[in-house]
């Protein structure tokens, strides 16, 4: 989808946090050096901490330096970031913020499309949302939409507290649940090449697939993110949320058109046809692990890291074994998996392919879509050797370099606040879809509780993960691709 530049004001709540900085202000930076964002655009900071203006834009300056896809300064884009220092739990704060934004309107001439992004704690949704309208933010004329943070909620019950709270002010279809990766142009080119290419919609089934591996593995440890993490843990942090969400947009039917209601229906379709677990399933399909530190004292323990408990149950690994009980998928297990402080560093869908008794190649072959390190299609097949009987050697072709190597691939925080400032909500998850993940994630959440304590740590740091994730797949005579 081209994306036109476009107007309107954002008010970034948590504007000082990890998120906003890391990923948020480096984003709008780069929407609007590439035309994406137009004059009549804005940001407005809000959080509790004293800045100026000029302060916030400091702060954003360095936010950009350090971002991804940091080339150079586009000075302009400063000029239309503007900070209220706000506590969102003070109405005449917010009655501050109103008077703020209407200020910041008028400079540049906003259209009236106003989003709140919520990059602060789930826990100050209720007031945040309250003050909002207290403060008569949201009676101001025009479009009111809210963005807002996976996780959401921390199980189908709290997700469904929250979701109430939001409806007090914001309509079903101005609330924006953000999962930045169905954001990711790789996710996209999943269907996207299935609707283009016969061929690979052709083998998309159980008669030509034998098992499809969805892989996050991070060599990122949990830095300073230790009191989010000991609440979370790679369950809620990733499998909730990313991981059910790619699953959701591998194992679709395909739509007739690609539209946001026909691919929310069908994402939907698939999450209601993975089963809930029950507990002997979570023993036998779902692995957790924690890290240790590794030999070489690159990484510290888990249990050692700022705000973690000595003690933590924390899981920082997980894997599983999924299924989706869909013609198309009957006997072929989704792999997932994702993992902190590992010697990989990927983002991947391996789509393992079948081999007949014939394939003496100990290689499978496979059809693999990627975002990191490379973006692109990539394929591993077997040929025959030259000068040989018949032999097979195994090739691996692509990602291709020509086509893809200058392309510019924004990141998925860069495409989604487009979208979500266009109106599109395609790519954003349905709360219908949260609730499904819910229901997947709580049955997990819930075994864990009534099995024994888990024996962490259990992996080294630097390492592919626990053995227990080889075990998951040998058991099936299947194993993981490995990239090193
Ligand atoms: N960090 C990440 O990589 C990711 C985070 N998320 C989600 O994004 C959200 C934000 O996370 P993250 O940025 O890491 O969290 P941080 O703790 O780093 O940031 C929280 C922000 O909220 C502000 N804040 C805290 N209390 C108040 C208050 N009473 N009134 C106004 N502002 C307040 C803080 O600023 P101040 O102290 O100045 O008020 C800060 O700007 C969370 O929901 C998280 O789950 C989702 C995906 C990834
Ligand atoms: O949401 C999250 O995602 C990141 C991984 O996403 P990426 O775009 O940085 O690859 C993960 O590191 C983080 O723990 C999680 O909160």
């Amino acid at each position: 989808m081209s994306k036109k530049p476009i107007g309107g004001l954002i008010v970034l709540f948590g504007a000082t946090g990890d998120l906003s900085s890391r990923m948020l202000l480096p984003a709008l930076h780069q929407l609007y050096q590439r035309g994406k964002l137009s004059e009549n655009f804005a940001l407005v900071g809000a959080s509790r901490k004293e800045m100026t203006d000029e302060e916030f834009q400091e702060f954003a300056r360095t936010s950009v330096e350090n971002g991804t896809n940091f080339e150079k300064f586009e000075e302009e884009f400063f000029n239309h970031c503007r900070y209220q220092t706000t506590d969102n739990i003070k109405l005449e704060d917010l009655e501050k913020l109103r008077e703020k934004m209407e200020l910041t309107a008028k400079e540049f001439e906003t259209p009236e499309e106003y989003i709140y992004y919520y990059s602060i704690a789930p826990e100050l949704y209720d007031e945040t949302t309250t003050n909002l309208q207290k403060a008569h933010i949201t009676e101001l004329s025009g479009n009111h939409r809210v963005i807002v943070e996976k996780p959401f909620g921390d199980s189908l019950e709290t997700a469904e507290e929250y979701h109430k709270l939001l409806l007090k002010e914001f309509d079903q279809e101005d609330i924006y649940f953000m999962d930045h990766f169905p954001g990711m142009d790789f996710i996209q080119n999943v269907l996207a090449s299935r609707f283009f290419n016969p061929l690979i919609e052709g083998i998309w089934n159980n008669q030509f697939i034998e098992n499809v591996q969805i892989s996050l593995p991070e060599n990122l440890s949990i830095g300073t993110r230790g009191s989010f993490y000991e609440e979370n843990g790679a369950l809620y942090d990733m499998f909730q949320n990313h991981l059910l969400q790619i699953l959701s947009i591998v194992a679709m039917e395909l739509p007739s058109e690609l539209t946001a209601n026909a691919i929310h229906e069908e994402k939907l379709n698939v999450l209601k046809n993975v089963p809930t677990f029950t507990k002997e399933q979570v023993e036998q399909k779902v692995v957790r692990g924690q890290y240790k530190a590794d030999s070489e004292g690159k990484y510290n323990s888990y249990r050692g890291e700022d705000h973690v408990d000595s003690d933590s149950d924390t899981d920082t690994y997980i894997a599983a074994e999924l299924t989706v009980d869909a013609p198309r998928w009957q006997g072929v297990p989704f792999y997932v998996r994702t993992g902190k402080a590992l010697i990989e560093d990927y983002i991947a869908i391996d789509v393992m392919l079948k081999s007949t008794d014939a394939v003496t190649s100990d290689v499978a072959s496979r059809m693999s879509f990627m975002a990191k390190p490379a973006y692109g299609i990539s394929l591993v097949l077997n040929q025959k050797m030259p000068n040989n009987a018949y032999e097979p050697i195994t090739t691996f072709i692509g990602p291709d370099k020509e086509t893809f190597g200058e392309q510019y691939v924004a990141d998925p925080y860069e495409n989604m606040i487009h979208d979500a400032l266009a109106g599109d909500r395609t790519y954003f998850t349905t709360y219908t879809e949260i609730k499904e993940q819910w229901r997947i994630t709580d049955s997990i959440a819930a075994a864990w509780e009534e099995m024994d304590r888990p024996d962490f740590p259990n992996y080294r740091a630097n390492t592919f993960g626990p053995i227990e994730a080889e075990d998951l797949l040998t058991k099936n005579h299947h194993e993981w691709v490995k990239r090193i």
